[in-house]
C-alpha cells in the first residue's frame, strides 16, 4: 500500500492533522532562503508533540555531511532528504547516521543509472522544489522497480490516483495541499490522504 510523506510543515496544527490522517512522514525544509524554511528549534517543537512511529524528515539542499549531521541532531529528526546535487559520497556519510532518501529532479525522462546511488528511498520531484510542477508519467519508467521509490512533484488530491496506478512505495506532497504557502490546507489534506490507506478500500462483498 502506497504510504504518503506531507511536506513543508510549518506548523503544529497541519503536522497533527497530517498524522492523525495517516500520513507515513512529515517534511520539514532546511534550506535557509526558501519560502518553507524553518528554524531547527521550531521544528524540535513541532517533532516533540508527534507520536513515535511517524518519520520526520529533514529536507536539504547541498549542505555539506557535518552541517546535516548537527542540525538533525537540534532538530530530532529521524531520515535525511538530499534534494540538491549531492555526490554519493555524501549520503554514503550521512547514511552512517540516518536513513537517506535522495531526490533527482526530472527534466526528461528518469536515468536508470540513479538506481546506483545509495540511499534508502529514491524520490523523484520536478524540476522546481515545491512549486507544484508536474511532469508526464512515463518519465519514471526507468525507475518503476525501485523497491522504495517515492513520487513527487504537482501532486493534488486530484491527480494523485494516477500515481496511485504506478504502485510506488510513497508518494510526496507539499504546494498540492496548501492553501498558501506555509499553511495547509485541511479540506485538501483530507482529500489527498483519504485516498491512502485502509480507509479507501471498497467495501467487502
Ligand atoms: O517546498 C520547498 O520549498 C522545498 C525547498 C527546497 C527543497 C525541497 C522543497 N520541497 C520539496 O518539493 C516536493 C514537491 O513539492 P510540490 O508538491 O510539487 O509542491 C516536496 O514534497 C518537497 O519534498
Amino acid at each position: 500500500m502506497t504510504k504518503a510523506k506531507i511536506c513543508g510543515i510549518t506548523r503544529i496544527e497541519d503536522a497533527r492533522l497530517a498524522e492523525g490522517l495517516g500520513a507515513w512522514a512529515l517534511g520539514f525544509i532546511l534550506a535557509p532562503g526558501t519560502k518553507r524554511y524553518l528554524e531547527p528549534s521550531s521544528i524540535r517543537s513541532i517533532v516533540a508533540e508527534l507520536g513515535p512511529f511517524i518519520s520526520s524528515v529533514g529536507v536539504f539542499v547541498d549542505t555539506p555531511p557535518e552541517q546535516v549531521l548537527q542540525t538533525m541532531q537540534r532538530a530530532r529528526l529521524s531520515v535525511v532528504q538530499l534534494h540538491g546535487s549531492e555526490p554519493p559520497e555524501w549520503a554514503e556519510a550521512i547514511r552512517r547516521h540516518y536513513p537517506v532518501i535522495k531526490v533527482f529532479k526530472l527534466t526528461a525522462p528518469a536515468n536508470p543509472a540513479w538506481l546506483g546511488y545509495p540511499c534508502d528511498g529514491l524520490m523523484v520531484d520536478g524540476a522546481v522544489p515545491g512549486s507544484g510542477q508536474a511532469y508526464p508519467l512515463e518519465w519514471l519508467s526507468p525507475l518503476l522497480r525501485h523497491p522504495r521509490l517515492i513520487v513527487a512533484g504537482g501532486l493534488t488530491p486530484e491527480n494523485l490516483q494516477a500515481v496511485l496506478r504506478l504502485n510506488p512505495y510513497a508518494v510526496d506532497v507539499s504546494s498540492g495541499v496548501e492553501a498558501a504557502p506555509r499553511l495547509k490546507d485541511p479540506a485538501k489534506l483530507r482529500q489527498f490522504l483519504g485516498q491512502l490507506g485502509p480507509l479507501s478500500l471498497p467495501e467487502p462483498g
